[in-house]
């Protein structure tokens, strides 16, 4: 499909914004859905052949509001560095996570589930325009299928404004009771071979009882759940999990993980794409939103359950699986519905709201373990189908 039609397409459904990506193959510069006008080719020009994501899912977007994150030619991911305090406190917690002479084994542990971190990065042209330089998580897929899921009961911090609060409670009031927000993704059809995109609108129309579905739809690849892909994802929040158990120094308020897995069919998955250094390509993207979200039977989530994963975990359930876990780039078993787990990352991103503590951060926590309910429960589902 070409540039042109993409955004065609999107017009015609009238709902997501265009993706900055999408924005940057247009000849010239064009307006959102809000009005707002995205930026043409000739304004990324000094910006030192780094362009605008094209995989992004969430976020602020380049080309929108003029900030947001762009592809570095090494394939690296650039974030800006947002106006104060978010910016310098999100690039404070990085630089304290990934200091050279860091020695506490908490943060140590913690590196494992985020992007590295390569410092700060600006171009030549604009040298106090500063981006933190970033692995990009889907580097290794070949077909990444993406998730941005916010974690917590509350999603401003402790310092926010009344306004600001209310601004958060009101974009996603089932916040507190479930505990996160799909904010956005995109899912590979193995049928027509094409991307289907979801926006924040998607997720902030799940409630208690179809929040499965809306984690359904990221792993349903047009032919079958992925399976393999949940079960993978699992281990890796499971982890996630232990760490926030075992720390009582950071809270995280908005702060996201971000969920990739392969989309292609294994046996297309044999050429890696690391060689490739940006995302894939445009062409193969179709932009859609989902206008309605399936009513489902998930249960919804009580102690009981948040108690039998505790249970589960402690009995070594999730244990099972941890030599998946040694390093970044494990490529475990690339089953795709089979018995094998698939090639998945689960890392969290989005620090801007990170404050110190002296407490478990129960929110986060809360709403990890929701996430986990849902998750297995989808796997219990399809066992029955
Ligand atoms: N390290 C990374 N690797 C790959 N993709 C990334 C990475 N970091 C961010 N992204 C992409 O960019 C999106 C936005 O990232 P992030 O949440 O850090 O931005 P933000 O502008 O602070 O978001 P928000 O507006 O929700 O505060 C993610 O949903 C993801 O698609
Ligand atoms: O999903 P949307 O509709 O884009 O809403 C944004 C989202 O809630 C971001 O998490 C938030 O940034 P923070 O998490 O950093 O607060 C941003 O606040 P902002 O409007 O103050 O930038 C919101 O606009």
């Amino acid at each position: 499909m070409s540039g042109a039609s993409v955004m065609e397409s999107t017009k015609a459904l009238g709902k997501l914004e265009l993706s900055p990506g999408l924005a940057a193959i247009g000849d010239s510069a064009s307006m959102n859905k809000s009005g707002q006008q995205l930026l043409g080719p000739q304004d990324h020009a000094h910006l030192n052949g780094c362009v605008p994501l094209s995989h992004q899912v969430a976020g602020h977007k380049y080309g929108v509001k003029k900030v947001g994150i762009l592809q570095h030619p090494d394939g690296t991911v650039l974030k800006q560095v947002q106006p104060p305090p978010r910016g310098p406190r999100e690039m404070q917690f990085y630089s304290m996570v990934f200091a050279e002479d860091c020695s506490d084994p908490c943060l140590l542990d913690l590196q494992k589930h985020l992007p590295k971190y390569y410092g700060t990065w600006s171009s030549p042209d604009s040298p106090n325009e500063l981006y933190l330089k970033l692995e990009d998580v889907t580097s290794r897929f070949n077909k990444p299928c993406i998730m941005d899921v916010k974690l917590g009961r509350r999603s401003y911090d402790p310092l926010a404004s009344q306004e600001k609060r209310e601004q958060q409670i009101r974009k996603y009031p089932l916040m507190e009771e479930i505990g996160f927000l799909i904010l956005g993704m995109r899912v590979y059809d193995v049928r027509s071979e094409t991307f289907n995109s979801y926006n924040q609108h998607y997720g902030r129309a799940l409630a208690q009882d179809t929040v499965k579905d809306g984690l359904a739809t990221f792993f349903e690849n047009g032919v079958c759940l992925r399976r393999d892909a949940v079960r993978a994802s699992i281990c890796r929040v499971q982890h996630i999990l232990n760490w926030f158990h075992s720390q009582h120094q950071l809270a995280f308020y908005a702060s996201s993980l971000l969920f990739v897995y392969e989309g292609l069919p294994s046996s297309f998955t044999s050429s890696s794409r690391s060689s490739l250094l940006i995302g894939p390509s445009v062409g193969d993207a179709v932009v859609k939103t989902a206008h309605s979200v399936g009513s489902g039977s998930a249960g919804s989530w009580t102690g009981k359950q948040a108690s039998r994963v505790q249970q589960q975990h402690r009995g070594g359930r999730f244990m099972g699986q941890q030599h998946l876990h040694g390093s970044h780039q494990s490529q475990e078993g690339r089953g795709h519905g089979g018995t094998g787990d698939a090639a998945v990352e689960v890392r969290m991103i989005d620090f801007a709201h990170v404050f110190p503590s002296d407490s478990l951060d129960h929110g986060y926590i809360y709403g990890l373990k929701h996430l986990l309910t849902v998750h297995i429960i989808l796997t219990r589902d399809n066992e029955l189908m």
